[in-house]
């Protein structure tokens, strides 16, 4: 496969006229060829026009058809091999086994989705039959199941160029779902975005489905992605990015003739509690593993380990020991781009400059394009009196908050924002504390993990990667996991249709097999 600077528009591989975008090698901060022609409004119209025409006859297929598309997807991003390993690798800086890894999961996402159609669960099929003798009024024969909304503008993510991109989580699910895909791509990795856009591409061409189920646009600026989410024809979207970034989208999408529903996964920063007991037993081992998961990626993880909260002691000591031994080896690291590192180097330079924070430790000295880790103190009086100590630094930059004891861990916990992950430390010893703050910690977070951090998201069934704004636009429901195609489904009832008009997985006979709840019972008649 050569990388020719294209953009997809349904059966067309076409360069796009509206201006010119480049890739950057991220650890040279020198220009990669070709470049990319942004899209026209012209290109924007054909897209949604195609993927509206594509709706109807894509969302008619039997899950079947639509899983094997997926599996095909999957596929044909293996089949790429190298060249989109040594692409991404250039574009985003990130090391080869990471990459490796994130294309695994990827193409595991999508299998997940196959499994997930051919079970027929997210149908939710319920059938409660009629009772023509009840009294006082006799009941209508009344049978749900979910349908897709439309088609689907999905943002690709700068940081994880494979699995939260062109054909990433956001895509995989709506797929599922039965919607057609438009993604808008990140200009941080173009020429990943036309490998993997190309991969789709063909999926759809060798499945022969309809050519609009899927297009992939570049954006020169911000125009082309605006008018995508206010097109009439987009009945949802997808975003992972900035809280600026999906706050902007949210605006647009809510003053639409027909609002739709933004999923935008924002900013968090993912706090971790350390209880005395953990503490105790192993303050320095928990510091030494907390920089591992900070220095991750750059620490350019949604899940990022940015808040740690602890009650002083000799614990809370040996735990900072062990966290600035670490850091003090964390060479400094590529970032995604340079206006990502920019804005690191903006965000750690405030908090070095804070008169409320201390800087406990940082990493080997950053660079034009290289991000120095940087781990931080204050006390809990602080953090509560400047709420922009909640600000999330992209990067490996954290913020430990010292507290004086249990109320003032309550306190900081009661003024935060929401959050994709909360992570406690604890032993046997701990667990009183830790119950007594579950019920406000299930307010706050998604994810609530133990003896862990919250970086490395593991795909399956009982996944959130979600949490209360501003960690998401909509707290209820995840990126992540098999629960991501509810996003894109909305619940239909039947009353008292004839039996040849209702879609399959509701007829009498349960032609699907599927289990379903009949007057309140699962079952699989
Ligand atoms: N929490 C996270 O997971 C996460 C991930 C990536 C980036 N970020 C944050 O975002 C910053 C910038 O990184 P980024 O470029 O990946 O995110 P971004 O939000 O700036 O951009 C993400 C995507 O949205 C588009 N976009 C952004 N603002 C828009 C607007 N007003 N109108 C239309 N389209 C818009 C961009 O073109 C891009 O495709 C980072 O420094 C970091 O703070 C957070
Ligand atoms: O950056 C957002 C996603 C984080 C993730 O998927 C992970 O930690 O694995």
């Amino acid at each position: 496969m050569t990388i020719l600077g294209q953009q997809f528009i349904g059966a067309e591989a076409v360069k796009g006229a509206n201006g010119e975008i480049f890739g950057i090698d991220a650890a040279s901060g020198s220009k990669l060829t070709p470049g990319f022609g942004g899209a026209t409004k012209a290109d924007l119209e054909r897209a949604c026009a195609l993927a509206e025409a594509a709706f109807e006859p894509y969302r008619a297929l039997p899950p079947e058809e639509r899983a094997l598309f997926l599996e095909a997807i999957a596929d044909n991003i293996q089949a790429i091999g190298e060249e989109l390993i040594e692409r991404c690798m250039a574009e985003s800086g990130l090391p080869r086994p990471r990459l490796e890894g994130e294309r695994a999961r990827t193409m595991g996402q999508l299998r997940l989705f196959a499994g997930v159609l051919r079970d027929g669960g997210f149908l939710d099929a319920r059938i409660d039959p009629a009772l023509p003798e009840r009294k006082p009024l006799p009941r209508p024969d009344l049978r749900l199941n979910n349908v897709p909304l439309g088609p689907v503008a999905v943002f690709g993510a700068s940081n994880f160029p494979l699995a939260f991109s062109v054909a990433g989580g956001d895509t995989a699910s709506a797929l599922a779902a039965g919607c057609p895909v438009i993604v808008k791509a990140h200009s941080a990795h173009p020429g990943t975005s036309e490998l993997v856009g190309r991969a789709v591409q063909k999926a759809v061409k060798d499945r022969g489905l309809p050519e609009g189920t899927f297009s992939l646009l570049y954006d020169s600026g911000r125009e082309i992605g605006q008018g995508l989410v206010a097109d009439p024809r987009i009945r949802a979207v997808g975003f992972t990015g900035s809280r600026a970034g999906g706050t902007a989208l949210m605006k647009i999408a809510a003053a639409r003739p027909m609002p739709i529903p933004v999923y935008a996964e924002m900013s968090s920063i993912n706090p971790v509690l350390l209880f005395p007991g953990a503490l105790k037993a192993r303050g320095e081992a928990i510091g030494k593993g907390f920089i591992a998961s900070l220095t991750l990626g750059a620490g350019q993880f949604c899940t990022n380990p940015g808040l740690i909260i602890a009650i002083e002691g000799e614990g809370l000591d040996a735990f900072v020991r062990g966290a600035t031994e670490a850091i003090a080896a964390a060479p400094a690291a590529v970032m995604l781009t340079p206006g990502i590192h920019r804005a690191y180097c903006e965000g750690t330079g405030k908090l070095r400059g804070h008169a409320a924070v201390e800087l406990v430790g940082q990493g080997t000295e950053g660079g034009e394009l290289r991000g120095q880790a940087a781990f931080f103190a204050t006390s809990a009086e602080n953090f509560l009196a400047h709420h922009d100590l909640q600000d999330e630094v992209f990067g490996a930059s954290s913020l430990l908050v010292r507290c004086r004891d249990a109320d003032e861990v309550a306190k900081v916990i009661a003024a935060l924002e929401g959050q994709l992950t909360v992570a406690l430390h604890m032993e046997a010893e701990d667990h009183a504390a830790a119950a007594k703050l579950l019920p406000k910690l299930e307010r706050l977070a998604g994810r609530i993990l133990v003896n862990g951090f919250g970086t490395g998201v593991e795909v399956a069934h009982a996944m959130v990667h979600g949490g209360p704004y501003p960690s998401t636009s909509d707290g209820r429901s995840t990126s992540v996991g098999s629960l991501a195609i509810q996003r894109f489904l909305r619940p239909v009832c039947y009353q008292d249709l004839p039996g040849a008009l209702l879609p399959p997985a509701l007829q009498d006979g349960n032609p699907l097999g599927l289990w379903r709840r009949i007057d309140g019972k699962l079952g699989q008649d």
